[in-house]
């Protein structure tokens, strides 16, 4: 089968663009602003902050050096090309399962965070500040994540380090460049649905073109592009760590006919073999627990990904 006929199509598109923005400078003191996340996190499970504290300048930086890796010519990217059943690495879509619809995609995927799991030789050495530029980045969107785990925490009425104390002493932070060319036929996707599989993954947009769409109120909803704003999209791990209080959203990628997309995509994941389930105070006799106890999840995701079954439906506890 050619590669074009095996793409997705856009089938069930809206143009419903409805997306709620959150300042969350105001989230330690707004009681207002702090059910807004609550209510927006158990019902969309995704909104765009502003107020994260990470200059305007510093994010088209990223965006700069992302850039200018991709137009790199092909043998220069090949230098940090992963390996045939990897994911660490830079290249096209993975073939994880038969029949796999793929991706229009071009991605660097690498490990940031603990700094001793990092694989040097599969980081661009040019542009030359590379490097330095996604370790600061990553500092940074750790900081807006833990605040953000906290803040979820508190407005439940939990200890703030409910969630985080589930990510162990060595948590796992991963960086996800996604490079989408024009794309050779309107019906391909950028990426098909699906959740993540992160505890939250905190999305850096191009500046310019629209593209990401998340699965809302029974439609798919575009997010529209805020320059300075982050996109915060909760994953499979708080849905479950919440007992399906907090939602992973559903969301996908379109791919535009005469411009390219980027995007930046960060993911927190509790330590390597650690094991998450529902925080034990979120369980009770009116909302019994929905998920059971699973070590690695990492590991279990890609295992259901290549069976073609849904993970978070995988661990579900059914009646
Ligand atoms: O490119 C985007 O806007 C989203 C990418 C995405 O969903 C992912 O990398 O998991
Ligand atoms: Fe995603």
């Amino acid at each position: 089968m050619d590669h074009a006929s095996k793409m997705a199509t856009k089938e069930g598109e809206s143009t419903d663009s409805i997306y709620p923005t959150i300042d969350v400078s105001l989230l330690s003191s707004s009681e207002n602003e702090l059910q807004k996340v609550k209510s927006v996190l158990s019902s969309c499970g995704c909104f765009q902050a502003v107020g994260h504290g990470i200059p305007s300048e510093f994010l088209d930086k990223v965006r700069g050096v992302a850039k200018e890796f991709f137009a790199l010519p092909d043998e220069e990217k090949q230098k940090c090309v992963r390996a045939a059943n990897e994911v660490e690495g830079y290249g096209d879509d993975l073939i994880v399962a038969e029949k796999q619809v793929i991706d229009c995609c071009y991605r660097l995927f690498l490990r940031v965070f603990p700094v001793d799991q990092r694989r040097l030789n599969l980081w661009p050495e040019n542009p030359t500040d590379f490097g330095e530029i996604l370790h600061e980045y990553a500092t940074k969107v750790k900081s807006v994540m833990d605040d953000l785990s906290k803040v979820m925490a508190r407005s439940l009425n939990l200890d703030e380090d409910s969630f985080l104390s589930q990510y162990g002493a060595r948590p796992i932070m991963q960086v996800r460049f996604n490079f989408y060319p024009p794309s050779p036929s309107a019906d391909v996707l950028g990426v098909k649905p699906h959740s993540d599989r992160s505890g939250i993954t905190v999305l850096l947009q191009d500046e310019e073109v629209e593209g990401l769409q998340v699965f809302k109120d029974g439609a798919w909803a575009t997010v529209p592009v805020i320059p300075q704003a982050l996109v915060v999209n909760l994953g499979d791990q708080m849905q479950i760590m919440s007992n399906g209080i907090f939602k992973s959203p559903v969301h996908r990628v379109l791919t535009n006919p005469n411009q390219l997309r980027l995007s930046v995509a960060m993911f927190n994941e509790p330590e390597q073999d650690g094991e998450i389930g529902p925080l034990h105070c979120l369980v009770d006799e009116a909302r019994p627990r929905m998920y059971r106890t699973v070590k690695n999840y990492a590991a279990f995701n890609y295992e259901c990904v290549q069976k073609g079954k849904v993970p978070l439906e995988e661990v579900r506890i059914k009646s």
